[in-house]
């Protein structure tokens, strides 16, 4: 762990080690290592050795690049550096510049220009900062042809992973600009209508009792109308596909097979991606999606035929009183975390009525660690989804003391059962159990 007595010897020494703990495992399982090759692998294997590894050596290699800029110039250099880095991977993602590039042989800039719609000197000044962060590479320096790397040919390779980008860095990209005026404007506000993205995308705050996925679901005209929705679904079913926020987590959360012949209520499902990872790994259960009706044609069109009995889609709004009567699992994943307390209230008082004596409120979300005891990259990531729910909805992440009052605060035949942290996972399983 990094601290104010590591020195660049004491770094090099924690990065040289964790290497070499990635590589043996590597080498023991006949596994290709990470490279900026084209063809390299997108993620290192979920082992837990090779995660805990992989955790100290982006911890002190992150660390060992600080002490090595140095104060002066790292501060200079992030307010310069940080939003130029954030316009390129924008303008690389709207101009379709990752799909433009082939995957097995490169293209001279010209011709990317025109295939893109854009001047080839912006392209070549944005591929050229681009290039400093593994972002595509030149086939050789000064060729005037460019190649993919590692970065850009996920991007080429995973199509999802745009709405990803196109959520953050158009939508949560222009809140963030508008956030300290905000705060300067509405204080603490924990009024989802008064957010900074709201603020930002619509001119104003929005109308009182609406929020960002009212926007979300009607902004557009005509067959466009609810594209922001549409691309919000696409994008969390990205994040879900793997790493930290990796849907797969959810089964090592739970005991699920132990439920038997289960009915799991999935509030907030989107277009139903949890609940298909969920109903695939365990055959008993049979799970109801609820969200907005706009995304229902988006769930009939991922759902596998095999799975259509046991995965359904019920549009419900979670501020109305849960219809599911006595289901044996209440599940929310990255839903509370979108609300301020009061209105976490509001959505768990209005499952608790349909609850039965054991009925399971399943909450899978982010549990921030007592400050300095995570490694520093995941506490980076939950600290920055912290202020992501800020800038979206006055929302915030939520400690192991503030979920377990929250539900106490909710209902007190409420009991929190057990957190569990899967590992590799940036969210928690959170079980809580109602005693009716
Ligand atoms: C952060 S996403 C989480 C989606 C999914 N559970 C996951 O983890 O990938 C929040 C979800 O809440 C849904 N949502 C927001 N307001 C809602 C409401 N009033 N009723 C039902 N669903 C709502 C959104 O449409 C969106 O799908």
């Amino acid at each position: 762990m990094a601290s104010t007595k590591s020195t660049l010897m004491s770094l090099a020494a924690q990065i040289a080690s964790s290497a070499a703990v990635i590589q043996q495992q590597l080498e023991r399982n006949k596994l290709q290592g990470p490279s900026f090759a084209a063809d390299a692998p997108t993620a290192l294997p979920d082992d837990p050795e090779v995660q805990n590894a992989r955790m100290a050596l982006i911890e002190a290699a992150s660390s060992l690049q600080c002490l090595a800029t140095g104060p002066e110039d790292l501060m200079k250099w992030q307010a310069i550096t940080l939003k130029h880095d954030q316009f390129v991977l924008d303008f690389l993602n709207q101009y379709r510049v990752f799909e433009a590039v082939p995957l097995d042989s490169d293209i001279p800039y010209a011709e990317l220009a025109s295939k893109v719609g854009v001047s080839e000197s912006i392209l070549r000044r944005v591929i050229r900062h681009a290039m400093t962060q593994h972002i595509f590479a030149e086939t050789a320096p000064g060729s005037g042809r460019v190649v993919h790397t590692s970065n850009s040919a996920f991007v080429a390779r995973t199509p999802l992973v745009k709405s990803w980008l196109g959520h953050n860095l158009e939508e949560v990209t222009a809140g963030s600009v508008k956030q300290v005026e905000t705060i300067r404007t509405y204080g603490d506000s924990q009024e989802p209508n008064e957010s900074a993205m709201c603020i930002a995308l619509t001119g104003g705050p929005l109308e009182e009792g609406k929020t960002l996925f009212d926007f979300f679901g009607t902004d557009g005209e005509g067959d466009q109308k609810g594209w922001r929705m549409r691309r919000f679904g696409e994008a969390m079913k990205s994040a879900t596909q793997s790493g930290a926020h990796s849907g797969h987590h959810v089964h090592a959360g739970l005991e699920w097979d132990a439920l038997g012949d289960a009915t799991v209520v999935d509030i907030g499902g989107s277009i139903g991606h949890v609940s298909i990872e969920l109903a695939k790994q365990h055959p008993k259960l049979k799970c109801i999606v609820q969200d907005f009706a706009g995304l229902e044609p988006q769930f009939n069109a991922t759902l596998p035929v095999d799975l259509r009995d046991r995965v359904t889609f019920q549009a419900h709004n979670f501020w109305e009183e849960q219809p599911v009567k006595g289901a044996d699992v209440y599940f929310m994943k990255h839903i509370l975390h979108d609300w301020s307390d009061k209105y976490c209230l509001k959505i768990l008082r209005a499952i608790v009525p349909a609850m039965k004596d054991g009925s399971r409120i399943v909450v899978m979300d982010g549990v921030l660690p007592p400050p300095g005891t995570a490694p520093l990259p995941m506490e980076h990531l939950l600290t920055a989804l912290d202020l992501q729910m800020m800038t979206a909805l006055n929302a915030k992440e939520r400690s192991h003391e503030e979920w377990v009052a929250l539900f106490k605060e909710a209902d007190s035949r409420l009991e929190v059962k057990g957190i569990v942290q899967p590992p590799g996972s940036a969210a928690a399983v959170i079980e809580v159990v109602f005693h009716g």
